[in-house]
């Protein structure tokens, strides 16, 4: 499903109306009429819709219309004068008053009668401003944002939560329960700064034909279930463990032998035929005996830690290089070399990415598909700027970086999201806060290392290693942990259960 930004939505929106004739009338309507069936009502009083003067205002009028058609009760406020509406809401609110039904304007007199019906409201719906809203939300939608936000109300936002707008501010926004966007998720949905405030996003559709985001040049997309059963690969009845990829995982050190362990196991779990973990010889036993299935390269050791002497290898269809393997001068001479590793797809995380951003350019001289898995930290670090500056512009920092110098990325956290060289991306829909611990980066790694050569495209294989990784966390919070519990080998002994649903 297409992400699109304010600019695209409003040149599929004039599409629509100039090329293929259909009325913003008819596309209120449609909005309209999508949203009230999609919220539930619950029982009794206490609904509040809340209409401005736009065309978000307008949606929320139709819902109000079909609504009361309902006998559903609930009261319309609004939030300007009628005369103040653009036009397509205005006729709907003659519509509205001609069909026999009754609002409320804000006003000095009423305003206290809304502070006290929002305060004992059980369900809000938000209209009040929608794509159209520039900077942090002035008066007098400042003060009602603010009452809204304290009630214990559920909060529906229309389209977008009220305040969140592509300039970014510190102004009050609705806090909404959920958020239910017309037509095409908006790219602000995927933004540190708004997530949390869109909380449970559903799109509807409100009739824009696909044609209309033909022009619209959408290069990001959302990523989830129907993607995955769509481009997870099909294990052929005769493949053997040649043909299902032989994997190199340079992991591990003398004090962190659980990420090769984690990583490797992840691998094997995620369909690798064979997986080789190279490591410094005296982290070697203590790896093995928690990984049966793997096989070992013992490599030339100082301290515990990789001395940087590159172990004569076979050849691999995948080498991954990273979990556990430390900051010092040793990985970063493994690092060095493993760049130049040619015909065959190089995977970088955790400390290989620590080292790598030393000379960033060294990417540029790679011919095989290399691919990068940093969490915030580590991109802040690779491109020379600060955590907050990567969480503020992920999507346009990825993609840059990626265009400059020719790699896959994987750029971590809630909503994880995967760019390709060509700047193509990929937001992730699965996951929780689960995973928000200790060694759940280096399974997905190891996910990864074993999609990386079994899909065809390395594309679909981040995209499917990182939604299926979000997925179990998900799963195993719905069946049997908590967000607190859920541990790394968790999620790897959570991998078949949802692996199943895939391959059905
Ligand atoms: N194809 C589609 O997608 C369809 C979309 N539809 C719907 O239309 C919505 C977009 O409608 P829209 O363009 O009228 O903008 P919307 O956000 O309702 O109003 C913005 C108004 O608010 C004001 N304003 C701005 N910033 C402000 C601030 N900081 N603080 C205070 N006020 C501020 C500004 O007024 P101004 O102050 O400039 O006079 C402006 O007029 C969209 O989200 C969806 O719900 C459907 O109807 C059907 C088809
Ligand atoms: N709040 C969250 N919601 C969704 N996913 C999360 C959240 N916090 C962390 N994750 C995921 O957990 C993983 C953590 O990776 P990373 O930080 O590299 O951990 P480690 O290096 O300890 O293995 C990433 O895949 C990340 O997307
Ligand atoms: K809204």
């Amino acid at each position: 499903m297409k992400i699109i930004t304010v600019k695209d939505m409003y040149e599929a929106d004039r599409w629509t109306m100039e090329e293929a004739g259909l009325d913003e009338i008819v596309l209120m309507e449609n909005a309209g009429a999508a949203l009230a069936s999609s919220i539930q009502v619950g029982e009794g009083n206490g609904r509040v819709i809340l209409a401005g003067k736009g065309n978000n205002g307008g949606d929320a009028i139709v819902m109000a219309r079909r609504w009361a058609e309902q006998k559903i009760p609930f009261s319309l406020w609004l939030l300007c004068p009628p005369e103040k509406l653009r036009s397509a809401p205005r006729q709907h609110l003659n519509a509205y008053v001609a069909a026999g039904h009754s609002f409320t304007v804000l006003a000095p007199d009423t305003k206290e009668l809304l502070a006290e019906e929002l305060n004992v409201a059980h369900l809000i719906v938000d209209g009040m401003l929608g794509i159209g809203t520039k900077g942090a939300p002035r008066e007098p939608y400042r003060t009602i944002l603010q009452w809204a936000n304290h009630s214990q109300a559920i909060r529906i936002a229309i389209d977008v939560p009220s305040g969140v707008s592509e300039d970014i501010h510190q102004g009050e926004v609705f806090k909404a329960t959920r958020t239910i966007t017309l037509q095409a998720p908006k790219t602000t949905a995927f933004h540190p700064r708004w997530t949390s405030f869109y909380g449970q996003v559903e799109v509807v559709d409100i009739g824009l034909p696909d044609k209309a985001f033909e022009k619209v040049e959408v290069r990001r997309q959302l990523w989830g279930q129907e993607q995955v059963r769509r481009t997870y690969p099909k294990r052929a009845p005769d493949a053997h463990k040649g043909t299902a990829g032989k994997a190199c995982v340079f992991a591990g050190s003398f004090t962190m032998p659980g990420a090769a362990v984690l990583a490797g196991k992840a691998a094997i779990r995620g369909g690798a035929g064979l997986t080789t973990i190279v490591t410094p010889k005296s982290a070697l036993p203590l790896i093995a005996p928690s990984l049966t299935e793997a096989t070992y390269v013992a490599a030339s050791d100082e301290d515990g830690h990789f001395s940087g002497e590159l172990p004569a290898l076979g050849s691999f269809d995948a080498i991954t290089v990273g979990p556990g393997i430390g900051r010092r001068k040793g990985s970063a001479l493994l690092v060095d070399q493993l760049l130049e590793a040619e015909n065959v797809p190089l995977l970088l995380d955790a400390d290989a990415l620590y080292h790598l951003s030393e000379d960033v350019s060294r990417l540029k001289r790679r011919g095989s598909p290399t691919i990068l898995t940093p969490h915030p930290g580590e991109m802040a670090q690779l491109c020379g700027v600060k955590v907050q500056d990567v969480q503020t512009e992920r999507l346009n920092l990825s993609r840059r970086f990626c265009q400059e110098y020719g790699v896959f990325l994987v750029l971590k956290g809630p909503h994880t999201v995967v760019t390709t060289p060509s700047g193509e991306q990929f937001v992730n829909h699965s996951g929780n806060a689960a995973l928000a611990k200790g060694g759940t980066g280096d399974v997905l790694t190891g996910v990864i290392t074993a999609f990386m050569m079994s899909h065809g495209s390395v594309q679909a294989a981040l995209c499917n290693a990182v939604w299926l990784h979000g997925k179990v966390a998900e799963v195993l919070v719905e069946e049997k942990h908590s967000l607190t519990d859920v541990t790394a080998s968790d999620v790897i002994d959570g991998l078949p259960s949802v692996l199943r649903t895939v391959e059905k």
